[in-house]
């Protein structure tokens, strides 16, 4: 936090310079001391809310003097504003208040009553402050804090700084309205979010143990059973309607009814610290490197959700599941959303949930909804990172929402034998119009086939988790370009992020495969990546196509496995799924062969045999010093 600067105004002989003496020596200078005493800087210390360094400049209200006070109002971020008597006090409203206005500053202003010890024995602090301050609190919103002091016998000389250092670390006007009596929009939008949060279980109260847990987290230090009692007792003994029962715990209006109490009683500070802690900055939002932390993704590698970030996932899905069918209904994803900006915008683009997979009803499932995030954890790294840190992700290791992704290896080197490190594949569907590729995305949904056509004009995605063999899974998207298909081929960056091609043509159609030998003909940087042949509609009748060679051969040409037969309305469509998440999981497959190498999916294969005999050997091994320890 950067350093607090006050500058102390006021009326001629009201006390400024002795108020900052008495600070300094801890005793009042009766000698004269001199006008304008030169600026002190006071380091960090406990004393100080939140260990800032603060600066007291005293100033001087001669006309001559005017220059420096003018500069030094301009640059201070508090005003301490003194006044000792009647004529002092008048000028608060008359000259000093419209004129701090008038120079365009909008910082807090302490206004202290000075010379306490001469006033006659009758005057009462309460009348003081119900006479003098109020009024001029009431007419100056800029006013933060009243105090009555005497220099001379060192009376609330450190609270008045205090007051000051606080009006700068622990401002009141972001959170309370005091004309209002309320407390502000943002501050309650804010407090609303953390109640959200605490209330762990969703239940919409805070039970003891949450209360406690909170405590703990935003003050350090436990609740005692009879402060907790007595914070209950004030807010149903506050609450003019039905005294609610409080002992299951308290709801959302007794939470922020708390708070008011806090601003009300100066005690605002309180607020502040719970707000921090929930990583709120001075203007009561999120902060920026909290929503938007570094992250970046280099170039060739994708982001994922790590291990911890999906658990995250599931624990929210299941939290927000109240009826236990297994899908999130509209409420239940409203709530889920509730701390958040809402759905996010690229997800209400996609047309969420209709990317991914529902359940009857149509609600999203728990395999659809980590889909979901997988896809935009691809796509968006940094939309995943904004919305962990609105939904509470809480890292184990203190990094923050960046240790719920991890970054994956570059897509290098495609061609190379083995498995690819990375758990989320994007696959292009290529091919002509009305060769079934939207068929092909709701069948990896899991939709019932529709004969109705209706050709795709915005890109299209589906996303859908896939078990590999061996049980492993991932995640694919299935992204069908509509009319952006040649914008997206010629752009290097797409294909560079894409690990896959699917080229598709209608086996019934003669005249659809033409496509697939136009597009690698207009687009040669396509060659550079994995790519699968899929004749779909199996279900019809073949026809021959009307290219020079037929698909077959054409594959048989590039030393590329032949086209696969599949049907949308064959059950066995999932394997071709498999296989897809195969070819991107394995992706020295789907490249032409060289030719010592046998076909198609032996690298898998082979990778499979060299795991059971390497098996097998550990086994025989083991088994022989068995015997020779004997
Ligand atoms: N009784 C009493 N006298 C005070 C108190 N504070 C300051 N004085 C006296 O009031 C007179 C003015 O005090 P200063 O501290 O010089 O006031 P100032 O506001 O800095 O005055 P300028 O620099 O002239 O604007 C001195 O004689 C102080 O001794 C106080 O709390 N009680
Ligand atoms: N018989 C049969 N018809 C299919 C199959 N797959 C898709 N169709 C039908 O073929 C037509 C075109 O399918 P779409 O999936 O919309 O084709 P598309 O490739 O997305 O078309 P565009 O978006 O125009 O590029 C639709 O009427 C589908 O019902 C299939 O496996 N068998
Ligand atoms: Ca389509």
């Amino acid at each position: 936090m950067a350093t607090v600067r006050i500058a102390i105004c006021g009326d001629e002989s009201v006390g400024k310079s002795s108020l900052l003496t008495s600070l300094v020596k801890d005793t009042f200078v009766t000698s004269r001391i001199q006008p304008v005493l030169p600026p002190i800087t006071l380091p960090p210390s406990l004393g100080t809310p939140e260990n800032v360094t603060t600066t007291i400049v005293d100033t001087s209200a001669l006309p001559q003097e005017r220059n420096n006070l003018r500069k030094e109002v301009r640059k201070c971020n508090v005003i301490l504003l003194v006044y000792s008597d009647h004529y002092s006090y008048e000028r608060v409203a008359l000259f000093w208040m419209p004129y701090f206005r008038s120079l365009g500053v909008n910082v807090p202003v302490v206004l202290c009553a000075n010379k306490s010890d001469l006033s006659s024995t009758g005057t009462s602090t309460a009348q003081v402050v119900e006479e003098e301050m109020l009024p001029v609190m009431a007419e100056f919103k800029e006013i933060d804090s009243c105090i009555r002091t005497s220099a001379r016998e060192h009376h609330n000389v450190n609270e008045v700084f205090f007051l000051c250092q606080k009006a700068v670390t622990h401002p009141i006007a972001p959170i309370y309205d005091s004309k209002e009596s309320n407390l502000k929009p943002a501050a309650v939008e804010a407090l609303k979010r953390v109640f959200y949060l605490c209330d762990k279980d969703q239940d919409g109260l805070l039970s003891d143990k949450e209360i406690h847990d909170f405590q703990i987290k935003c003050f350090d230090k436990p609740l005692s059973d009879a402060d907790l009692a007595s914070i209950k007792r004030s807010i149903s003994r506050e609450r003019s309607f039905s005294a609610r029962d409080d002992k299951q715990g308290i709801d959302i209006d007794g939470f922020l009814l708390l708070n008011k109490m806090f601003a009300e009683k100066g005690r605002h500070e309180t607020i502040w610290i719970i707000l921090r802690k929930f990583q709120y900055s001075d203007s009561c939002s999120l902060k920026e490197t909290f929503v938007r932390p570094k992250f970046d993704v280099p170039a060739f590698a994708s982001a994922e959700l790590s291990p911890a970030g999906y658990r995250f996932m599931v624990d929210l899905f299941l939290l927000h599941d109240k009826d236990n069918d297994g899908g999130l209904s509209d409420s239940e994803l409203a709530n889920l959303f509730a701390p958040t900006p809402g759905v996010p915008a690229s997800w209400v683009d996609s047309a969420f949930p209709s990317c991914t997979v529902r359940n009857e009803a149509g609600y999203i499932t728990l395999q659809g909804w980590l889909a979901q995030w997988s896809m935009t954890t691809f796509e968006e790294p940094k939309r995943t990172l904004e919305y962990l840190a609105y939904l509470g992700f809480e890292s184990q290791d203190g990094k923050g929402t960046t240790s719920a992704l991890k970054i994956t290896k570059a897509r290098k080197r495609r061609n190379r034998p083995g498995r690819v490190e990375r758990n989320v594949f994007l696959c292009y569907v290529l091919g002509a119009a009305q060769s079934g590729k939207s068929a092909l995305l709701n069948g990896f949904l899991n939709r019932p086939f529709s004969s109705t056509y209706h050709p795709t004009i915005k890109p299209q995605t589906a996303v859908n988790s896939v078990e590999l063999q061996g049980g492993k899974q991932c995640y694919l998207i299935l992204e069908e370009l509509g009319e952006l298909e040649p914008a997206i081929l010629e752009n290097q960056a797409k294909l560079d992020a894409c690990d896959l091609l699917c080229y598709t043509y209608d086996s019934s159609d003669p005249d659809s495969f033409a496509h697939i030998v136009d597009l690698r003909q207009r687009y040669p940087a396509l060659n550079a990546l994995p790519s699968v042949y899929t004749a779909l509609k199996a279900d019809q009748d073949r026809a021959v196509q009307r290219t020079e060679v037929q698909p077959d051969v054409y594959c048989e040409g590039l030393k590329m496995a032949k086209p696969l037969h599949v049907s949308v309305s064959w059950a066995s469509i999932s394997e071709f799924f498999v296989h897809l998440a195969e070819c991107a999981t394995y992706p020295s497959q789907a490249f032409p062969r060289s030719d010592e190498e046998a076909v198609d999916r032996t690298a898998l294969y082979i990778a499979l045999g060299a795991t059971v005999c390497a098996g097998a050997a550990f086994a025989w091994v083991w088994k022989r010093n068995m015997m020779g320890d004997r």
